[in-house]
């Protein structure tokens, strides 16, 4: 009956240490997971604060030039010109969102600051009665340089605030550092920079604790967030702050992981549920459920009756093992590797994208540079506009910094034009110098340069005239008044090779001499084609495809090098995004007209697969807001997710193929030396005891079970061969008893010679061989003379002696091959005479009837005074037809005439009795 109680001990032991193992495994792989969890969350972490360690040194970085900006406007004069200061203070704090107030020192008191309203309290301001100011302050003055000071309790709103100061000073006096003359102070919303940098604390998956006020660094005192996380383990990721000093952000995971307090309690269920199963097993093992493990039965998932060969098993067991553990295994791996691909495609996207944002936008800064360069040599009256050659080749150094550039140059007040220029179009990439003057009367000359920067020949001259006054960065110039970006227009320049058959973009300013005149307006422009093969060089070995766009729509360059304008006549027509070469970029126009977000995303499904495409909008400091796409194939993504399928296949499949062959080799290993095993005790079972030649088996077991198996089989061999011996022994005594039982039922008891039966049966076949062999056969009849006499005189018993007697005398008579001389009853004997006539047998039967007489046995109541006896003899050649008893009556009946004619005597069938002869008798 299937129960617990008669289980034994040592299942009940094997069970408590089954579950007990199995609970401190769970317990260690839960801790080895958990460890897993939180470093790889640390290292997430790491990744999340050294991107916002970098948004925050490039916020800072930028400001820090911003507030250096303002500071060199200060320079000439040392003096506050509120009317020069508003306009750029206000722009600051316009495009920069958390800029709180830009503010003017005069020695340590605040004289100057924008926008006045919220910020009264800090006009007036002295430093020096605010020590947590001071502290920034000093630090500047002390580097003579731009420094982060803070952050600390604003004077305005007690929030925490970070101030960027720079300290401008007197002029240098004879070697001897100039004093200090004020300090420019950009105050900065601390917690709007956190949240910028991604490290608004509403939403964030760690704790984040900052230290190092006042650029301080690691050890210096903590300004944000809980600082007892510094105590312990934590993650730490150094901000560098501009001109010196750093902060330090650290972090610990949120004790409320969900996700990895899930993944823990799946550990144990698994755990709980193995250990189960294990305790389960184990009492199956042990015969709680019925007669469960125990020996001699079959395995309970094998139909009854089924027998499977040893090889095949251990392969199936090696299989059962082994599918699932490949099938599961290779399925994580897969949805790993799927995952990770995900998110491996969507992390270089971004970055790819952010990348090329980045590119892009430092990109565009850069006629910013040129520009306002020129601007300021004209306006520090170092522009060479009045020597043309100096001024273009000072053009020439500029563009040869800048590889991108397609023009540097001036258009005057009259209208003449001075570049230097690259050709984006042409084989010929030699720089050129550019002019169109009133003393030619406004014809463009295109000069070739030399290393130098001098102009070495004529390339070609223009058809008509060229005035830079009609150009429309000129026209944008006078138009904004300051330095602006232009709308894209099409090149004017028609050289003889086409090389500037091509739209362009680029900023341009109004040039003022330091009186304040204005001389002319200042370009650095780009070639839309130049633009298109920068983006072709970002995206280069990315499958990437870029464009630039403006925000109706237009393009303006795309990495596919699509065309971005058509000629309608003389009219450059731009193309917009709907209406591109490339269909991927036609595909892309769609969700971006949609969505009015800054930056976004969008699968494109196209034709020949899936794109990703991701957009930035950002907005040119005085210019257009631009769009940059870019569209990557999701293929190349998936193709690793395949890629690594394929693999977990080949692996999965090579995994089984050797762990078939391992299979095969083990079962083969453990089965070959069972199976001879096997065929051994078959013909053990048919009786063959030749020693069987067993496969040696390394297994022990097996080992001694043939050993064992072969002891039996000489024990049973030499058991059987002892048995056969006997038998054989009897058999040889039994066959020997059997002859003599068989001569005995031959043999007359008293005479020892042949019996009245074995007379018979040699008379019939010795009368059938006659009969064959067509030759005679004879038989004499002898019957002893007045033997009832002799008995009755002499006692029987001397008749039985006298009867030897005569038998003997026959006996000693018939010595051919083939005769028999026989008993044939009471005192009568018989002879056959086999290949004997009546002539031979009649010779044979007068010898015995002498040999009788002459043993001389007295018989007093003979006449012969002696034992005598008469013989008939009949002979005859038989024939089919004659029974051989025939033969016999005919001898009998010749016996018969023997005894009438006298006794002592033959007589042969012829009736005529043969006399003994008298000296015989
Ligand atoms: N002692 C002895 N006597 C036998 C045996 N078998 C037959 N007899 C005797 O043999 C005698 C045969 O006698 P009969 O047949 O009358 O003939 P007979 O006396 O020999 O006279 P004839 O044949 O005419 O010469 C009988 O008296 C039988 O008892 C035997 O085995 N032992």
């Amino acid at each position: 009956m299937p129960g617990f109680r008669h289980l034994e001990a040592k299942v009940w032991a094997s069970v408590v240490l089954a579950l007990c193992l199995g609970a401190a495994l769970t317990v260690a792989i839960a801790q080895y997971d958990r460890r897993l969890g939180e470093r790889s969350q640390s290292s997430r972490i790491e990744v999340r604060l050294q991107a916002a360690a970098f948004e925050l040194e490039r916020t800072l970085s930028a400001l820090a030039q911003l507030n250096h900006d303002v500071a060199a406007t200060l320079l000439p004069e040392r003096a506050i010109t509120t009317a020069k200061l508003r306009p750029l203070a206000e722009k600051l704090v316009n495009d920069h969102r958390r800029i709180i107030d830009v503010a003017v020192s005069h020695g340590l008191e605040v004289v100057f600051v924008h926008p006045v309203e919220g910020n009264e309290a800090v006009l007036g301001m002295h430093f020096d009665t605010r020590p947590e100011q001071m502290e920034g302050v000093r630090r500047a003055i002390e580097r003579r340089d731009t420094v982060i000071a803070g952050p600390l309790p604003l004077v305005q709103n007690g929030r925490p605030g970070v101030i960027v100061r720079t300290p401008v000073f007197h002029p240098a006096t004879d070697g001897e550092p100039g004093a200090f003359w004020g300090m420019v102070s950009t105050v900065v919303e601390f917690e709007g920079l956190l949240e910028d940098a991604g490290l608004s604390s509403a939403d964030l998956p760690f704790t984040l604790a900052i230290r190092g006020r006042e650029g301080s660094g690691a050890q210096g005192p903590p300004f944000h967030g809980d600082a007892a996380l510094f105590r312990g383990t934590h993650v730490a990721v150094d901000v560098a702050l501009p001109a010196g000093g750093r902060w330090r952000l650290g972090a610990t995971p949120r004790a409320d992981d969900s996700e990895a307090a899930a993944r823990i309690a799946r550990i144990y269920t698994a755990g709980a549920a193995i250990s189960l199963a294990l305790a389960l097993l184990l009492l199956y093992r042990g015969g709680a459920f019925g007669s469960g493990g125990g020996a001699g039965r079959l395995h309970p998932f094998l139909p009854a009756g089924v027998r499977i060969g040893i090889r095949a098993f251990l392969i199936g067991v090696s299989l059962l093992v082994l599918l699932p553990i490949l099938a599961i295994g290779g399925w994580v791996s897969y949805r790993n590797a799927q995952q990770s691909t995900e998110r491996f495609s969507q992390a270089l996207a971004r970055e790819i994208g952010d990348r090329l944002h980045d590119r892009v936008a430092a990109f565009f800064e850069v006629p910013r540079h040129f520009v306002a360069f020129n601007v300021e040599q004209a306006r520090a009256g170092l522009l060479p506009y009045e020597k043309p050659e100096d001024l273009m080749r000072g053009f020439l150094s500029q563009i040869r910094q800048q590889p991108l550039l397609t023009f540097v140059s001036m258009g005057t007040a009259d209208g003449q034009y001075y570049a230097a220029s690259r050709p984006p179009h042409g084989a010929d990439k030699a720089l050129r110098m550019l002019h169109s003057r009133a003393a030619d009367d406004y014809v463009m000359h295109i000069f070739r340069t030399d290393q130098t920067g001098r102009s070495t020949s004529l390339m070609s001259t223009g058809k008509g005239r060229f005035d830079a006054r009609r150009r429309p960065w000129f026209e944008a110039a006078l138009d904004s008044g300051s330095l602006a970006w232009y709308p894209a227009y099409r090149y004017a320049i028609n050289d003889a090779e086409g090389a500037y058959d091509t739209m362009g973009i680029g900023m341009s300013a109004p040039l003022f001499d330091p009186h304040g005149s204005f001389i002319g307006v200042a370009t650095a422009d780009v070639a839309l084609s130049q633009l298109s093969e920068f983006l072709r060089e970002l995206t280069a070995g990315t499958q990437a495809t870029a464009f630039i766009a403006e925000t109706n729509g237009l393009m303006l360059a795309n990495s596919a090098l699509a065309p971005i304008y058509r000629l309608d006549g003389e009219e450059a027509v731009r193309i917009p995004l709907a209406e591109s070469d490339s269909p991927l970029i036609r595909a892309a126009a769609r969700p971006l007209a949609a969505s009015a977000q800054p930056e976004g995303s969008a699968s494109l499904p196209l034709g020949n697969g899936n794109f990703l495409f991701e957009w930035h909008r950002f907005t040119l400091a005085q210019g257009p807001t631009l769009t940059i796409g870019l569209i990557l194939p999701t293929a190349h993504f998936e193709a690793m997710a395949s890629d690594t399928l394929r693999n977990i296949l080949y692996l999965a499949l090579a995994v089984m193929i050797l762990s078939l062959m391992i299979g095969l080799f083990v079962s083969d290993w453990v089965a070959r030396p069972l199976r001879s095993l096997s065929r051994a005790s078959s013909r053990l079972a048919r009786g063959d005891w030749q020693p069987a030649s067993h496969e040696p088996s390394p297994i022990r077991e097996v080992a001694a079970l043939f050993a064992t198996m072969d002891s039996m089989a000489a024990q049973l061999k030499r058991h059987t061969e002892t048995l056969e011996h006997k038998v054989r022994e009897r058999t040889e005594e039994l066959e020997a008893a059997n002859h003599k039982l068989a001569m005995l039922s031959l043999t007359d008891g008293l005479t020892g010679i042949s019996n009245r039966r074995h007379f018979d049966q040699m008379l019939h076949s010795e009368w059938a061989r006659a009969l064959r062999a067509a030759q005679p056969l004879a038989i004499l009849m002898i019957d002893i003379d007045l033997f009832k006499k002799y008995n009755d005189h002499y006692g029987h018993q001397a008749g039985d002696e006298c009867l030897i007697r005569v038998a003997h005398a026959i006996q000693s008579c018939v010595k051919r091959a083939g005769d028999l001389a026989a008993r044939y009853g009471g005192e009568e004997f018989a002879v056959i005479c086999a290949e004997s006539d009546l002539e031979k047998a009649t010779a044979l039967a007068s010898i015995l009837c002498h040999a009788v007489a002459a043993q001389a046995l007295p018989h007093m109541l003979s006449p012969h005074g002696r034992v005598t006896v008469s013989i008939g003899v009949a002979a005859a050649v038989p024939a089919p037809e004659v029974a051989p008893e025939t033969l016999l009556r005919r001898a009998d009946e010749a016996l018969y005439r023997a005894k009438a004619g006298g006794r002592n005597r033959v007589d042969a069938e012829t009736g005529n009795p043969q006399p003994l002869p008298a000296g015989r008798a």
